[in-house]
């Protein structure tokens, strides 16, 4: 029996979460014609939760009534003052660690920064950071501006150098674990701290932590993630991956909206080396509000607060959390998760337009696929048209999201593939030249919308 989505989706226990959402509509979206987009853009932007509407509201009213005592007295039980009280618990679940280990404040890069304030102690014998070659912009100009703070102990030459970017083997796509163990074992004791970002934004490749983290400690370094991408898509296990400290931001996966409070965790027990930007929010919750000239640090994670977070951005992650609580955690989502871009990675690869992964594991598929298409008698400028898939094909290797490489590269014809499917409603996520992002988010996408997505790509290959 084929696999029918509308059954799928009838079935599917998490069917409830989508309808907690609010869904853009197509006309408002670049499309024509009616009714919802099919939205596969949650790893830049997740959607509104209703129930965050509803919150925002309740606190403008708050706000209106009440003024500054909102901070401490509060109708629905969200002090202002303690706002990160309400999402510390679900974030601890989320990320695999303790509540005294996470903080929610400030933005993601902001936050990058004051963790390697704290630990990213270089010396002249071990000054250098390791981090992908591929990593977001923003955390690798973030990385690259901290050696030269330490001019002071390390030489113009060791700042030049510090940075170890990781790339794939030549003509792969994906980091390979055991290529990251052994070049940290090369370097060895030369490396401070290892960076990654868990799920890497570009391909959808998420990383076997556990094992890299591991090497790190046995080269005597920290490990550090990003979980940028990560955070709500795939289960985080941080305490038991042996992770030293880690950032995230709301707005993708936990739906927190555009420019959400951010949050970090840090290992308890961590050394700071005595090194931590403070302010008064890092301060002893009890006595913050007397004002005294002694700094007194929250034990924890909490203790490099700087601000009191933008109460009004934090909200809608409130209400995520809830949904996440209710249908049962990140384990039942990644369930879905699993199932739903299993199914459009099925009808993806099966697409004539489809021209295989570069990744090892499945170069002799890919060969197949070219020597079907060349033998399918399409001719040469057909051929050449199409798409490979940047993400890995193990499903424990990646999160929702799917990366599409869009051929011949540098031809435009991403942009053109990307802009017909925005018309029929199809809203995915562009990485100008040629890389196309899809995810099918199990909060809110269903079956129904991997088929049309998959449809719709066909059909403006076609076009082209
Ligand atoms: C991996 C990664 N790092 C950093 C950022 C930048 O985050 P922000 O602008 O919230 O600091 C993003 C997304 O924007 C990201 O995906
Ligand atoms: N934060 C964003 C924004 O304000 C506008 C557009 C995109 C973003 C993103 O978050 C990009 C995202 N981190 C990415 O992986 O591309």
């Amino acid at each position: 029996m084929p696999f029918d989505p509308i059954e799928a989706d009838k079935n599917d226990p998490l069917s409830w979460t989508r309808d907690e959402f609010e869904l853009p509509l197509r006309a408002e979206s670049g499309g024509h014609g009616e009714g919802d987009l099919i939205y596969l853009c949650g790893n830049s932007l997740g959607l509104l939760p209703k129930r965050g509407r509803q919150i925002v509201n309740e606190e403008l009213d708050v706000w209106s009534k009440r003024a500054v005592y909102g901070h401490f007295a509060h109708p629905h039980d969200r002090p202002w003052k303690d706002i990160d009280q309400c999402v510390l618990p679900g974030l601890a679940r989320l990320v695999g660690a303790k509540e005294s280990e996470v903080a929610h404040t400030s933005t993601l890069t902001s936050n990058i920064h004051s963790l390697f304030i704290s630990f990213y102690r270089p010396t002249p014998k071990r000054w250098k950071i390791v981090i992908e070659k591929g990593a977001f912009p923003s955390d690798w100009y973030a990385i690259h501006s901290h050696p030269a703070l330490h001019s002071a102990i390390l030489s113009p030459e060791q700042i030049e150098n510090a940075i170890v970017p990781l790339s794939p083997r030549p003509g792969e796509d994906h980091l390979r674990t055991e290529d990251i163990v052994s070049k940290l074992a090369e370097i060895g004791d030369e490396v401070a701290v290892v960076w990654i970002g868990c799920v890497q934004y570009y391909t959808g490749q998420f990383f076997e932590v556990e094992p890299i983290a591991r090497k790190t400690h046995e080269i005597g370094a920290y490990f550090g993630l990003d979980l940028a991408h990560a955070i709500g898509n795939v289960p985080v296990k941080l305490n038991d991956w042996g992770v030293d400290f880690a950032a995230w931001c709301t707005y993708k996966y936990l739906c927190g909206g555009p420019g959400s409070v951010a949050g970090y965790y840090i290992k308890d027990g961590l050394d700071d080396g005595g090194r931590r930007l403070a302010g008064w929010w890092g301060h002893n919750r009890q006595t913050r509000f007397h004002m005294s000239p002694e700094f007194d640090p929250i034990p924890g994670a909490g203790g490099y607060q700087h601000s009191n977070p933008p109460v009004f951005s934090s909200l809608p992650l409130i209400a995520t959390l809830e949904i996440i609580d209710k249908a049962g955690g990140i384990d039942v989502l990644r369930e879905k998760s699993e199932r739903l871009t299993g199914y459009f990675w099925d009808l993806l690869t099966s697409s004539k337009w489809y021209r295989g992964i570069a990744s090892p594991d499945r170069q002799e598929r890919h060969e197949q696929q070219v020597a079907q298409a060349t033998s399918s008698g399409l001719p040469a400028d057909e051929r050449s048209k199409g798409f490979k898939i940047l993400t890995p094909s193990d499903p424990a290797q990646r999160g929702c999201q799917l990366s599409l490489l869009v051929l011949p590269q540098g031809s435009g014809n991403m942009d053109k593939v990307f802009q017909a499917m925005v018309e029929r409603g199809v809203v995915g996520d562009e990485r100008r030249p040629d890389v196309m992002r899809l995810s099918a988010v199990p909060l809110y996408n269903r079956f129904v919308d991997a088929k049309r997505a998959a449809e719709e790509l066909e059909r403006a290959f076609e076009g082209l």
